[in-house]
């Protein structure tokens, strides 16, 4: 299994339930605006705590609210592409790179450097200010410095959101790529069916909240 999730969070008012199983590959969360899928992701990236449940990658637990299993995000090692992407602004892309791989928790390497700037296109950047770049090229650098972390799975949120129309395709391949090669768990998100038909093995439809 992928995924093994079976949580409540709770957000302001809001208490929002999570169950599913997924086997390997991508796991698409697909529903409205505000139904609860980056809370999801935070959650199981450590960085928000459920209220109970359990939340189990790969066969680890992550969190389990009956055990105390609780890993801090260090200890997780998940790769988390943002839906606002978060470059650091003040630093160039090789830094920005080079930052992702100070967080890897030694061992082996997912991807080695050379490997990752081919895949994803981005070694003409290394210079370059995240201020310059396209919203595609932005994209690829927030992917690479994921990759370059050695995650143990990935969190992806929407993406595709900042990239333009005529590069959609272009991204998108390479995150089959990276479904493919890498064979990472990948937790997805979007609001887009046809793009979760195209990428997911699996799909789960998060429903709105009810109010
Ligand atoms: N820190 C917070 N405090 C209170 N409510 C929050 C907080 N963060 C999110 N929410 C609420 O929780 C619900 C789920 O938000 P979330 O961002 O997870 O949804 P989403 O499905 O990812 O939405 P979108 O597709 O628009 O990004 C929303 O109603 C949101 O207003």
């Amino acid at each position: 299994m992928s995924f093994e999730i079976d949580v409540v969070l709770r957000r302001g008012t809001l208490s929002l339930s999570y169950s599913f199983t997924s086997g390997p590959g991508l796991t698409a969360l697909f529903g409205p605006s505000g139904a609860g899928k980056t809370s999801l992701l935070d959650a199981v990236a450590g960085l928000v705590r459920p209220s109970k449940g359990r939340i189990c990658v790969a066969g680890t637990p992550l969190y389990d609210r009956s055990a105390a299993i609780d890993l801090s995000p260090e200890q997780r090692r998940c790769g988390y592409v943002f839906q606002d992407l978060r470059l650091f602004p003040h630093l160039t892309v090789r830094s920005n790179l080079e930052f992702g791989m100070r967080r890897a928790a030694g061992g082996q390497r997912a991807l080695a450097w050379d490997h990752t700037l081919e895949l994803l296109g981005i070694a003409a950047l290394l210079d370059r200010m995240p201020a310059t770049l396209s919203g595609g090229e932005a994209q690829r650098v927030a992917i690479g410095r994921a990759l370059l972390s050695t995650p143990a799975f990935l969190l992806m949120d929407e993406p595709l959101a900042s990239v333009d129309v005529a590069r959609r395709g272009e991204v998108l391949t390479l995150i089959e790529r990276i479904r493919d090669e890498l064979r990472l768990p990948i937790l997805y998100v979007s609001h887009d069916r046809a793009e979760v038909e195209r990428l997911a093995e699996t799909i789960v439809n998060v429903p709105a909240p009810a109010p």
